[in-house]
């Protein structure tokens, strides 16, 4: 009994010195185990979406929750200024470019929901409670140089890589196909000046470059090292002949001053905004915008989108248009923003606008994407488990004075 105690003891001295040879990551595993948040990011921001969006869209949350939670789809946005011309060979994989496919039966241009003789009322009422006045926009001829391939309904293929061609340029990026809509929305015309506001990492400055139309394009970002993956995007795709300073500015600004700095300039603002980014704040817990330490940064967004939407106002020219953009389903940062924006707009600014009917843009594509029923203001793509896009959440707006 004694020889078995003794034997015993030594096994676990043994076992101690043993411990103390560990290797130093399995130490620091240890630690990081204790010290693991019991309510992860992830874990807060869905708790926050059911407690938001069950209210918001009543019987669409459970499929739109089921579709946030499951691998989202990707579209390949066509590189135009590659050699490689690679769309048949996608189309022989089965996907298809979307946005030459549209449906028959839509109609080929946008409206305007006018604001005309209320100009005494509050700007956003006036909007609310103007009728489609039927007036036209161009057809939206140059974004079809913008090319997206999609794999059918249901079918959840994935994209390979992009190769480089000969001369380096990538054949295709891929991004959220829903993502492409805001800059068909923004219906560029030939030797039309645009200003992309928050572009990087930058999808939407390059599917903007696509329509080869912009005879300038100016493309902010406030966040330094996210303005260096936009120039990086932009290397990888565009020749060096359009990125001359004559066509293409990069700046590193916080949009929200931009009224100070450039007014009534540009015919066309992408005003793209940062958000909740729902599907990345319920897959990623890194650089997550639920977590604890930027709860302060998550309440104030609503006040940063708006003041980005007023510079993008006040920086478009009158008879210009601004599309805003955001990739959440909260109303608090998409229609609310809006509303707020085009009162302050009238109120401090004397800029008159009015609400850009996107319906014929939704009646296109509502072959790819499922869209929000009967928004007040504004179209919204809503994931979907057979279409697993978005959210994007898009409202145009056009400067009367
Ligand atoms: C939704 S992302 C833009 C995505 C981009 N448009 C694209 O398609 O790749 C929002 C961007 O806004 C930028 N941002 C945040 N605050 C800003 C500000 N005050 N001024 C300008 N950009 C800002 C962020 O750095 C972020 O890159």
């Amino acid at each position: 009994m004694m020889a078995l105690l003794m034997d015993t003891r030594l096994l676990m001295r043994k076992l101690k010195d043993l411990r103390s040879l560990t290797p130093r990551r399995n130490r620091v595993k240890e630690k990081w185990a204790a010290t693991r948040p019991k309510y992860p990011p992830t874990t807060l921001a869905l708790q926050h979406f059911d407690a938001t969006y069950s209210i918001q869209l009543g019987q669409l949350w459970p499929s739109v929750r089921v579709a946030l939670l499951s691998e989202k789809k990707y579209g390949a946005l066509l590189n135009n200024f590659s050699y490689d011309d690679v769309l048949a060979d996608l189309q022989a994989q089965g996907s298809r470019d979307f946005i030459s496919d549209t449906d028959t039966q839509a109609q080929p241009c946008l409206e305007h929901k006018s604001a005309d003789g209320v100009e005494e009322e509050s700007s956003v009422d006036a909007v609310k409670k103007s009728d489609l006045s039927g007036q036209q926009l161009s057809p939206l001829q140059l974004s079809l140089n913008i090319k997206c391939a999609v794999f059918p309904r249901g079918d959840i293929t994935r994209f390979k890589s992009a190769r480089p061609d000969m001369f380096g340029l990538l054949s295709y990026y891929l991004m959220d196909a829903a993502s492409v809509l805001p800059c068909l929305a923004l219906d560029v015309q030939e030797g039309h000046s645009v200003l992309d506001l928050c572009a990087a990492p930058g999808g939407k400055t390059l599917a903007l470059l696509q329509t080869q139309a912009i005879r300038f394009l100016c493309a902010n970002d406030a966040s330094v090292s996210r303005t260096l993956r936009l120039r990086r995007v932009l290397h990888s795709y565009v020749p060096k002949e359009v990125l001359t300073a004559e066509k293409l500015r990069i700046t590193s600004f916080d949009g929200t001053k931009w009224g100070e700095i450039e007014r009534n300039t540009f015919d066309r603002v992408l005003v793209d905004v940062p958000c909740t980014a729902d599907r990345h704040s319920l897959m990623e817990d890194d650089n997550n915008i639920f977590s604890k330490s930027r709860t302060g940064e998550r309440r104030g967004l609503p006040q940063v989108q708006l003041e980005l939407l007023l510079a993008g106002i006040e920086a478009a020219c009158p008879g210009g248009e601004i599309v805003y953009s955001t990739c959440t389903l909260s109303q608090i940062q998409n229609l609310r923003v809006v509303e707020q924006a085009i009162c302050l707009a009238g109120e401090n600014h004397g800029i008159r606008l009015e609400v850009v009917n996107l319906q014929p843009l939704t009646h296109m594509f509502k072959k790819t994407f499922h869209f929000a029923p009967d928004l007040e203001l504004g179209e919204m793509v809503i994931p979907h488990l057979a279409a697993n896009f978005g959210p994007i959440y898009m409202c145009k707006l056009k400067r009367l004075t």
